[in-house]
């Protein structure tokens, strides 16, 4: 069997190289002679799975994104021609999650503002966006949801119309990128929703770039009111609005499910379908792939309030140095994928064991990992 995987794809050889000969190559340069022999193809979101790459693919019977967004793959193209897909749902909801309460920790410290009280929309309330909203709410900010077609198709939760939820202090968008049918989230931030919008409002996308209108948003910013806005996703990536990036209170580059726990999930939740595909039980479990974190005990002598919270997240994931590391990092497209394929490791706040007599179940619900006394 020959395997073609992306390039930036961890975990690829201890979890395929048994079935079958791999070649690694840069995802984004992937042509249709590169994957013309392919049996499986092992991509992330760089690579567009569509009629060009597959013209001369002939025998390919499996394609694997280790990625939640599918927006890159032509999905009916594979069901027509009878290849399987997967894709890894979930699979890096708690980074995301995690990005952005620490960009929230960090607009508060630079704003002087509490985020116990404040309202936050979450626009899309999925897997990322109910990671964000349940780390919201156990941080004490009022979290209101938004999504016409989960409302629509009976989820029990307490659903808002989208112009409801934009009145939110802070509003992070957690969406598919699609474009046509009732629910489309092309430019679902438009000329039209801007002007509702209010300058002391925090904007966050960590979804997909083209959800935003980034030109209506460059003219919103040079104007008197500007938004407070954290951007780790652009229109037209790597090649992007970059008159925007000193608008923005945090900048990244696409990175924001990067922890290594979600790329590493990623690509084993492809692993896992892929061996339901042939039949056979996943062999390798999951955990022991996962290497020691750096720092992975810490004693608690205090209730945690938010100023330690604040203190364990940054300890942990402190979402300046990636916004540091883009802003003084890019100035090409090449250097956006360059930043992206030598992002340094970044741990999950599970990592961290905490010990802690008081504030227990709070830092739970946040998702540290709580230590039992020796
Ligand atoms: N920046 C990153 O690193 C990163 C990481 C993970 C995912 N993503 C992107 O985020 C998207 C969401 O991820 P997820 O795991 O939450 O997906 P998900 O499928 O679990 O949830 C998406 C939710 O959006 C809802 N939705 C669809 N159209 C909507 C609309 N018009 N208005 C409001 N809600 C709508 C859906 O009903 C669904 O509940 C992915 O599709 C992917 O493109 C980005
Ligand atoms: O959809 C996703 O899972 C994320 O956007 C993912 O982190 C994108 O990373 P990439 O595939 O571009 O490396």
């Amino acid at each position: 069997m020959k395997i073609i995987a992306d390039e930036n794809m961890p975990l690829v050889e201890p979890l395929f190289a048994d079935f079958g000969e791999l070649t690694r190559l840069p995802g984004r340069q992937l042509s249709p002679a590169s994957v013309a022999e392919a049996d499986v193809l092992l991509v992330r979101s760089v690579t567009q799975v569509d009629e060009r790459l597959l013209s001369q693919a002939a025998h390919l019977k499996f394609v694997g994104s280790a990625t939640i967004g599918t927006d890159h793959v032509d999905q009916a193209l594979l069901a027509r021609r009878g290849i399987r897909f997967a894709s890894a749902p979930g699979c890096n909801k708690i980074s995301v999650g995690e990005y952005v309460i620490s960009a929230l920790l960090v607009l508060a410290e630079r704003h002087q503002l509490h985020l116990s009280g404040m309202t936050l929309g979450v626009i899309g309330a999925g897997n990322t966006g109910t990671a964000v909203a349940e780390r919201a709410l156990a941080l004490g900010m009022q979290v209101c949801l938004c999504d016409p077609p989960l409302a629509d198709a009976g989820d029990p939760r307490e659903f808002v119309p989208y112009e409801v939820a934009l009145c939110s202090d802070v509003v992070s968008f957690h969406v598919p990128l699609t474009r046509e049918g009732p629910y489309a989230t092309w430019h679902l931030l438009d000329e039209a929703a801007l002007s509702v919008l209010d300058g002391e409002q925090i904007l966050i996308n960590a979804c997909r770039g083209d959800v935003w209108d980034n030109q209506a948003l460059l003219a919103r910013q040079l104007g008197a009111d500007p938004l407070r806005l954290v951007m780790d996703v652009w229109e037209q990536e790597p090649d992007l609005l970059t008159a925007l990036i000193p608008h923005t209170e945090l900048a990244t580059p696409h990175i924001a499910g990067y922890s290594l726990e979600g790329k590493m999930r990623g690509t084993y939740q492809i692993y896992q379908a892929f061996c339901d595909w042939i039949g056979q039980p996943a062999q390798q479990p999951f955990a022991p792939l996962l290497p020691k974190p750096a720092l992975d005990r810490l004693a608690l002598q205090q209730l945690p309030d938010q100023d330690l919270l604040k203190r364990l997240v940054h300890l942990v994931y402190d979402v300046r140095r990636d916004d540091a590391l883009f802003r003084h990092g890019f100035t090409t497209p090449a250097d956006f994928d360059r930043l992206r394929k030598h992002y340094p490791e970044r741990r999950e706040w599970s990592s961290l064991h905490l010990l802690a007599a008081e504030g227990r179940e709070h830092l739970a619900a946040l998702g540290f990992s709580l230590a039992t006394p020796a």
